[in-house]
């Protein structure tokens, strides 16, 4: 035997173990898909032999109580459990630990959202943020420019003029006009009035001076729609995508959502004309918008007008939730009057009379507490926004199929007593050693002390975080200074929340029986020079016609 034989010999025997090595690893990979396959799936609460849990889930649907029966549900079966709708299978994730470990630690699996052809394709015509594919470089893109333009600390707190601007304002014609606060349906227009225009100002530079603006119905019906289309039954095509072959005369689906988006892209097309004339004259604000069209490779958008259409999508997203944020956080004050004039003690001895400005948050922790506490409590998105898993995962003995729809129960997990003690008392000072703010607490380690999961988990966690909390946090400081909130006179003591559902689980509607009253004649005097003097400050604006164009 010679030294080459030796060396064949020697290079056979390495290839020989790489091959068992590569082999072994492969079969371990089997074994564990294997073993995965042997879980179980996640328990199942008892339903119709074909409807599965249909009856019961449309049952709640129609009292406005589906967070409740989940939550039922979640204490029945623990940490995941399925449901059962029609063809449907959806996946409740009900603790800290299982959402920490699901959307978190196993995000690149189950980052995807369910393909909504209704919604996604037809009425958005593929550009809604929130709706798109995780896989889809239009959702990468879209998330960095909203980073980048609207939701970093430096663009958050860009709009915080907007805020005080809008905020001033809204006291002014509270203060100024009490009928106004005593009526409920003209406070929740009046609220919706200043967080929608907070919102257009940061999104496309314009403001909504007028409750009657019908650029507020406008976004909030759009904003609706594309939500109501994505629940499931609500559209054939969703359950049988293969109906999207068929030809358009003979696709009432196509018809009726591409006819919608066509009017939501000339409505967007419309501000953005807006803007580049204003931009000549150079009145632009710092929005969102403006500043994408300045940029001259306009933040890399493939044109303008899908840029314009996302300044839209973020204006639903940032509109809505916090005029609901502050709606319940009046609810919340008038059920419970202590923490009331708590809150409103430590805020008077901070600012005294002068009205309170974003930059007082830090001097006052018990509004981090409030927030916090309300976040918890009346989470505006109350089961999430269903993810879907794009491979099979495991969690705790339990196997979720490649494909889960899968939704964060923030209403169960925010209201299990084991987390939270007493959790249907507002009750702000369990959060008293926390003055995190939502990004440091989203990202602690041990998800026992994160504060809630209002904002959802994972690759797809609200971006629009920090400008919510800026948004909250003037809204609480002002509303406490200026205003005693207190039930209105005909109101059915004590409050319970199933007296008044909103359009979402959980959540108050516009017949929250609540009156807002000036506190003193000093403070009005307060609120109209603070008003002054913000108008005066203020970025020149876009102005929103009163005058609606329906383009159809
Ligand atoms: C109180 C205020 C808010 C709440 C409670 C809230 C809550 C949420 C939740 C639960 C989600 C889904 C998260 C998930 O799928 O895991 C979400 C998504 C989103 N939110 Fe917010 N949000 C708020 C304010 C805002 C603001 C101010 C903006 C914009 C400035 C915004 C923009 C978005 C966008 C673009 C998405 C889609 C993210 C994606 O699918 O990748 N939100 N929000």
């Amino acid at each position: 035997m010679n030294i080459s034989h030796l060396s064949l010999g020697f290079e056979a025997a390495v290839g020989l173990a790489i091959l068992y090595a590569l082999f072994t690893v492969f079969q371990n990979v089997q074994r564990r898909r294997e073993d995965a396959k042997k879980l179980p799936l996640p328990p199942q609460p008892p339903g119709h032999f074909l409807l599965g849990n249909l009856p019961e889930v449309l049952k709640a649907t129609g009292t406005h109580t589906q967070h409740l029966l989940f939550h039922k549900w979640a204490k029945q079966y623990g940490e995941i459990f399925r449901v059962k709708v029609g063809p449907l299978t959806e996946y409740f994730i009900n603790s800290d630990m299982a959402v920490k470990d699901i959307f978190d630690r196993q995000s690149s699996a189950t980052a995807e959202r369910p393909h909504w052809v209704m919604s996604s394709d037809y009425i958005c015509g593929g550009y809604n943020v929130l709706l798109l594919h995780g896989s889809d470089p239009r959702w990468k893109h879209q998330r960095k420019v909203t980073h980048a333009a609207m939701t970093s600390v430096q663009r958050a707190d860009a709009g915080i003029p907007f805020l005080h601007y809008e905020t001033a304002k809204f006291l002014s014609e509270v203060a100024n006009n009490p009928s106004l606060g005593q009526s409920r349906h003209d406070l929740w227009r009046a609220i919706g009035r200043y967080t929608y225009s907070t919102f257009t100002s940061q999104t496309f530079g314009m403001d909504l001076p007028d409750m009657d603006n019908p650029a507020i119905h406008y976004i909030h019906e759009t904003g609706l729609e594309q939500i109501l289309q994505t629940l499931p039954g609500s559209n054939l095509i969703d359950v049988i995508p293969a109906l999207d072959r068929l030809p358009y005369f003979l696709n009432p689906w196509k018809q009726k959502g591409q006819s919608r988006f066509k009017r939501d892209m000339a409505w967007c097309i419309e501000r953005l004309n807006r803007i580049k004339k204003g931009r000549a004259r150079n009145v632009m604000a710092d929005a969102f918008l403006p500043k994408v069209l300045s940029d001259s490779k306009n933040f890399g958008f493939a044109t303008q007008e899908e840029a314009a259409y996302l300044a839209l999508m973020l204006a639903i997203g940032a509109a809505d939730t916090s005029r609901m944020t502050t709606w319940s956080f009046c609810e919340m004050m008038m059920t419970w009057p202590d923490v009331q004039a708590t809150a409103r003690r430590e805020i008077d001895a901070v600012v005294g009379d002068r009205i309170p400005m974003y930059e007082d948050l830090a001097s006052i922790p018990y509004v981090r507490c409030l927030m916090k506490e309300l976040w918890r409590i009346r989470p505006p998105v109350s089961l999430g926004h269903p993810h879907v898993t794009t491979r099979e995962i495991t969690y705790n003995g339990y196997r979720l199929p490649k494909g889960a729809r899968i939704h964060l129960n923030a209403w169960a997990v925010q209201h299990d007593e084991r987390r939270h003690p007493d959790p249907e008392r507002f009750w702000p000072e369990r959060y008293a050693n926390d003055t995190t703010d939502s990004m440091t607490s989203m990202n602690a380690k041990d998800v026992r002390q994160r504060d809630h999961f209002a904002f959802g988990s994972g690759r797809r966690v609200c971006p629009g975080y920090l400008v919510a909390e800026r948004s909250f946090a003037v809204s609480i400081m002002r509303l406490l200074w200026a205003f005693e909130i207190k039930p209105a006179a005909d109101a059915k003591l004590p409050l319970n929340a199933l007296d008044y559902p909103g359009e979402m689980p959980g959540n108050p509607s516009e017949d929250l029986p609540i009156t807002l009253v000036v506190r003193s004649e000093e403070r009005r005097k307060q609120i109209g020079k603070a008003f002054a003097e913000a108008a005066e400050q203020r970025t020149p604006l876009v102005r929103e016609k009163r005058v609606f164009l329906l383009i159809v």
